[in-house]
């Protein structure tokens, strides 16, 4: 499994993505920060987008992106054809992200959760595998044609 992960949000997630960010280098992630790079207002699809089209181009694996509700982040990275974003607010929902959705962003909503379980649910994120089986048959069928 890679150790690389990218990174990403908006002003009201840049917090977490500092603290975020440390936790994950030192876990031995190769980390790409698509930003922002203060906490400055920002608009977040314009930090999403070049995440997402790192994923689909296959520079990065999985993202994670912070944003206040999460909503933001997800609706946006949900565009790219290529993406699955699930927004998460506990470690299960974490967990089943990726063992039924093989979900390849997370988004968290840093003003709704803790930071200790925002961080949590991001390494759940990254150690959990896809089961495949009947839920490959179902995410095959995500993509519209
Ligand atoms: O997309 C969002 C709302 O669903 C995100 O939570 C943003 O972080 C939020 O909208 C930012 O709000 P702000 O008042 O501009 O800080």
């Amino acid at each position: 499994m890679s150790k690389k992960i990218a990174v990403g949000g908006d002003h009201a997630g840049f917090d977490y993505k500092v603290k975020l960010i440390q936790k994950l280098e030192s876990e031995g992630y190769e980390v790409t920060d698509f930003g922002p790079f203060t906490d400055d207002s920002v608009d977040y699809p314009d930090h999403v987008h070049p995440l997402c089209e790192a994923i689909e181009k296959g520079e990065q694996e999985k993202g994670i992106l912070i944003c206040g509700s999460g909503n933001g982040v997800a609706i946006t990275a949900n565009k790219h054809q290529g993406i699955r974003a699930a927004l998460c607010w506990n470690e299960e929902l974490a967990a089943l992200s990726r063992q039924h959705n093989d979900a390849n962003v997370l988004a968290l909503p840093a003003r709704f959760v803790p930071y200790h379980l925002a961080e949590d649910m991001s390494m759940i994120f990254l150690e959990t595998d896809f089961e495949g089986g009947r839920h490959m048959n179902r995410v095959e069928k995500i993509a519209c044609k």
